[in-house]
């Protein structure tokens, strides 16, 4: 694309560009700080390699049509095909594979397949809280996040348990897993030693890659041996046809779909859920009113499927949470013809820009003076109302948006819900908020100490 004009930061150099200050552990971070300067729309550039991004709702707005724009898979969602080749998240949408998927795979997200999960997501809530009760010290709380929304999605997606909350060290797809994440988020980085330093070689990359998919394939193996019924995700991938030809998916793309799920399954509700109780701890009359929304509508029972929709103050604050840190933070849009940029910066079909949600959900033109403040009462239904639909979309836009959401959303609510009904919380007050990058966004180092709020009220279970 044509950059000309396009603002960037002051002091950029000839040949590195705005490399001085780059930090490759923390190029989100670094780049809303350019944002937050001279946005809303805006370039960096790092040797010859320079992206465009835009921040603000106006543009934002223009990027989302998609009669104009659409997904782009480039950067890093290119270098993870690696792992998940043409499943959902990496497939280019104009391959065969990423409809036919699609189509089979929306019914395992509907509300009918939310309720077949909803006992599994009840049970791995259940070892959450059953390793909190044991915990006689504060508890890291975006790794026990992990250890949940892992287990959930293995068991209610797979019906494979990873035992998470009874190792003391991560699974070894989890292990393979987070470097594979990390070597392919930082083959952007320019500098060949940082990328070296940083991301790993590539032959520990391919162990990686063949540790996670030697688990899925021997997961889908045991599957097809056993059968069953199971209308859980596999089952579907194994099972269905496309509802209106009857093709079926193939084994390499059953393979790259089950990868997929995993990852982008897990992480990103799991830094939501981290979020949402770092603002919980540092707010406590909000705490107080989502706690006492979950006494009121669930007392001391667990909740049914119907009860979990009922928290609509807990639901609003995991909203406000994603409103800051949008833990999938960002997605890039490619023209689909030439078009003007915010009216004024010319594309050719084929180009693409990045879109750092984070400042598009602290738009002041949309969230008001003061858009760093936390306050879940943005998300009641007539504030919603009054904004633009553009102005906040932690779940991506159009038809490449989250075939997730839902699932992630009983599983979150279900989650913050269960620990706000059970413990009080004392928080470290000298923790100042640092964040985590990888493919998501995670609190780094934020523990709670977790106490039964009263022993006699929420029975042992
Ligand atoms: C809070 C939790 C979650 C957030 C914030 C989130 C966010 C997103 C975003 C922003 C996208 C679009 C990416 C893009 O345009 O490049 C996306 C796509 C996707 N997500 Fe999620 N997600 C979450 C949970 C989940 C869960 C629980 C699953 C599966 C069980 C899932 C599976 C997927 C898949 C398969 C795609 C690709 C869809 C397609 O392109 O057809 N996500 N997610």
């Amino acid at each position: 694309m044509d950059t000309t004009g396009i603002p960037h930061r002051p002091g950029r150099l000839p040949v590195i560009g705005d490399l001085i200050g780059a930090n490759p552990r923390t190029p989100l971070q670094d780049t809303l700080r350019v944002g937050r300067r001279v946005g809303p729309i805006f370039t960096r550039k790092i040797f010859g390699f320079e992206i465009v991004f835009a921040g603000g709702v106006d543009v934002v707005t223009q990027l989302n049509d998609e009669t104009k724009f659409g997904k782009h898979v480039g950067l890093g969602i290119e270098n993870l095909r690696a792992l998940a080749g043409d499943g959902l998240f990496t497939a280019h949408t104009g391959e065969p594979n990423w409809r036919l998927a699609h189509d089979i795979l929306q019914p395992a997200f509907s509300a009918e397949a939310m309720r077949r999960y909803h006992p599994m997501m009840l049970e791995v809530a259940h070892e959450l809280t059953a390793a909190w009760d044991r915990a006689t010290g504060p508890v890291d709380v975006a790794a026990d996040m992990t250890r949940l929304t892992l287990e959930t999605i293995g068991l209610a997606g797979f019906g494979y348990r990873f035992g998470s909350f009874e190792r003391t060290e991560p699974h070894p797809f989890v292990t393979a897993m987070i470097r594979a994440l990390r070597f392919a988020q930082l083959q952007n980085v320019k500098l060949p030693f940082a990328r070296r330093a940083f991301a790993g070689t590539p032959a520990q990359n391919k162990a990686d890659i063949a540790t996670m998919t030697n688990l899925v394939d021997e997961v889908i193996e045991t599957r097809r041996r056993e059968g069953g019924e199971s209308r859980d995700l596999l089952g579907m991938m194994l099972s269905e046809g496309h509802p209106d030809t009857g093709e079926r998916l193939d084994p390499v793309n059953i393979r790259n779909q089950a990868i997929t799920f995993v990852v982008a399954g897990h992480e990103t509700t799991s830094g939501a859920l981290s979020f949402a109780l770092y603002y919980l701890t540092r707010n406590p009359d909000t705490l107080a009113k989502a706690r006492a929304e979950v006494d009121a509508v669930w007392g001391d029972r667990d909740p049914s499927f119907a009860d979990v929709a009922k928290l609509r103050y807990v639901r609003r604050v995991l909203d406000e949470s994603m409103r800051l840190w949008p833990t999938a933070p960002g997605y890039s849009r490619e023209a689909r013809e030439d078009v003007l940029l915010g009216g004024k910066y010319p594309m050719q079909k084929g180009d693409w820009v990045i879109v750092p949600l984070p400042l598009v959900h602290r738009d002041p033109a949309v969230w008001g003076p003061d858009p760093e403040k936390f306050d879940p009462d943005r998300f009641e239904p007539a504030a919603v109302k009054k904004r633009p639909a553009q102005a906040y979309k932690p779940f991506g836009t159009g038809e490449r948006a989250c075939i997730g959401r839902q699932f992630a959303l009983h599983e979150a609510v279900l989650a913050l819900g269960m620990v706000l009904q059970r413990y009080d919380f004392t928080a470290d007050p000298a923790y100042e908020l640092k964040i985590a990058e990888s493919l998501t966004l995670k609190p780094s180092g934020f523990t709670v100490r977790p106490r039964v709020r009263n022993r006699a009220r929420v029975a042992a279970r």
